[in-house]
């Protein structure tokens, strides 16, 4: 758990013991699991470390999570960056959803073994949840990793995010140009790019998509699921 101190040390976050072991409890379970489902490549501790829980919690000192209550992750996956964000910030609610059911099995079950209470997982693809009561413009804050490209993703994600509250997409080094190929997508959704927020505090270089939602979505997005990768905005 060397790297991951390293990361609380930059990141200014509390050493404390009780959450290092939730961390490495998780990845444990994961890659126990990870031997019957697929749920990562990443199979080495360290790399695990690195780039499944220092880069989810890269946005922890970002004051769009710091000030977040409700928290979704569309596509969540094993639980990233999902889980490695509700470890730290127990005083938040977050919703993890997938359209894989098993994956988010397992993510119940390892939540549950570690004693995090602040987690509940949904079934679905982002387009039919966001049309549902509970989940449209409910959430503070909507983060989301490796699942689609700015255009498809925003119409993915904005939905959820209530006016006045943002999304934080987790984006690799091509964050600039995907996000010129996203500007339309991104005003018709209701959105505005607030900042792209370079992060390299390890072995990579990340950046991470600031947009706030200024206005509501209208009705007719999401379209139905499939088009928005089909047919994206542009
Ligand atoms: C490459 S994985 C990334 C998982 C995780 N976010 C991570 O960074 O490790 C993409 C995930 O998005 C989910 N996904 C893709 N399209 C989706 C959609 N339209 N609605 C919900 N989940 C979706 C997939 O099932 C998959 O688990």
């Amino acid at each position: 758990m060397k790297k991951l101190k390293e990361a609380f040390g930059k990141l200014h976050i509390p050493e404390d013991e009780a959450i290092l072991e939730q961390y490495e409890k998780y990845m444990e379970g994961i890659l126990l699991w990870n031997e019957k489902i697929n749920l990562t490549a990443i199979k080495e501790r360290e790399d695990f470390i690195i780039k499944h829980f220092v880069d989810s919690i890269l946005c922890c000192n970002f004051p769009e999570y710091v000030n977040a209550e409700s928290v979704i992750d569309i596509g969540t996956g094993a639980g990233f960056p999902g889980v490695p964000l509700a470890i730290i910030g127990q005083d938040k609610e977050f919703v993890l959803a997938d359209s894989l059911h098993k994956r988010l099995k397992v993510i119940d079950d390892l939540t549950a073994s570690i004693g995090l209470d602040n987690v509940t997982t949904v079934h679905g693809r982002a387009e039919e949840l966001a049309r549902n009561r509970d989940y449209r413009e409910k959430f503070d804050l909507c983060v989301s990793r490796a699942v689609a490209n700015m255009s498809v993703l925003t119409e993915y994600c904005l939905p959820f995010v209530r006016v006045g509250g943002f999304l934080l997409a987790y984006k690799g080094p091509d964050a600039e140009k995907e996000m010129g190929q996203a500007e339309k997508a991104i005003k018709i959704l209701g959105g505005k790019l607030r900042r792209i927020e370079a992060v390299n505090l390890v072995d990579f270089d990340h950046n991470i998509i600031v947009i706030e939602k200024i206005k509501e979505t209208p009705a007719k997005y999401p379209r139905k699921a499939g088009t928005p990768a089909k047919e994206p905005i542009n």
